[in-house]
């Protein structure tokens, strides 16, 4: 029998210009060598200067996909990116239950990079209750973290307070990203299982051009965790990964360009790790 090609699964909408959502999702999986299905929540109009359109595909759609893939690919890891609205929330918590994907990877995209909501008020509490029981790893920046948590964010300790509370809804692992904002230094904070926690530090790059670094990192830490990697080493590779992305960037558009998906990943991408800051 042929060695199975190691498969992994993204839940998103699409982006017209082909920068973030699911197509940064694809090929930060073909980035990594491994295959990627796709099932599509929402068709975005959407360039580098913000999103024009949003059209919500109907949760049955949603659903005959997932049960497509389930029927006939062997996933070993899938991630969620921009979900819309409560029904599309319910209908892949429903999907991601009724069907094994492996380990969820929630990405719980709320605003694009240009401010266009992505998420629902309302849906935000069915995140909670729905998708976040079911994570292994969620991966919020600073505004998301705030809206889950419903506290302001303002400190290292606050950070590490949303982490604990974020926990308590019932995701396993957690990722708070710290891309947003000016600091010289980009700092992600890092609260594993075991209780193992750690700060990721890198220097920021000051460049526009970073649409879709969220959605990035998610993918890579999903395809990692499909070539059978543990978590914390996915963390640690995809962290250098999308540090690569925005160093090695490309030119394309006239606002918040896309990165290059496929970089040179040398040891000056590697972040530094520190137990407190
Ligand atoms: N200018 C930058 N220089 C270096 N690293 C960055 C920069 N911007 C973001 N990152 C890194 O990219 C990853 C994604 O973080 P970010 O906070 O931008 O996510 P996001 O807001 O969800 O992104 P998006 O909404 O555009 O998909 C993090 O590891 C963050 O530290
Ligand atoms: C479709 C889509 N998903 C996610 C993001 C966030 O990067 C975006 N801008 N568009």
């Amino acid at each position: 029998m042929v060695n199975e090609t190691p498969q992994v699964m993204t839940i998103a909408g699409t982006d017209s210009s082909g920068g973030a959502g699911m197509t940064a999702d694809l090929n930060t999986f073909a980035a990594h060598g491994i295959y990627g299905a796709n099932i599509v929540v929402s068709v975005t109009a959407q360039n580098t200067l913000g999103v024009q359109h949003v059209h919500m595909l109907p949760p049955d759609m949603v659903m005959a996909q997932l049960q497509s893939v389930a029927d006939d690919l062997a996933i070993r890891a899938v991630k969620t990116g921009m979900l819309g609205d409560a029904a599309t929330v319910k209908t892949v918590a429903q999907g991601l239950q009724q069907f094994n994907f492996g380990p969820l990877i929630l990405d719980p995209v709320m605003v694009a990079k240009g401010g266009a909501q992505l998420l629902s008020d309302e849906a935000v509490a069915t995140v909670r209750t729905t998708l976040m029981p079911l994570a292994t790893l969620i991966t919020p920046n600073i505004p998301e973290a705030e809206v889950l948590t419903g506290r302001t964010i303002q400190s290292p300790s606050d950070i590490m307070a949303a982490a604990d509370r974020l926990h308590s809804f019932g995701t396993k692992n957690i990722l708070i990203k710290g891309g947003h904002g000016n600091a010289h230094m980009v700092t992600d904070y890092v609260r594993l299982e075991n209780g193992e926690h750690f700060w990721l530090q890198t220097t920021r790059f000051d460049t526009p051009r970073t649409h879709g670094t969220g959605d990035t990192i998610s993918a890579a830490i999903t395809a990692q965790l499909g070539l059978g990697v543990t978590l914390k080493t996915a963390i640690m590779h995809a962290k250098a990964y999308v540090d690569a992305t925005i160093r090695d960037g490309i030119a394309v558009g006239h606002g918040h360009g896309p990165l290059n998906h496929f970089p040179k990943v040398t040891a000056e991408n590697q972040p530094e790790v520190y137990d407190e800051i």
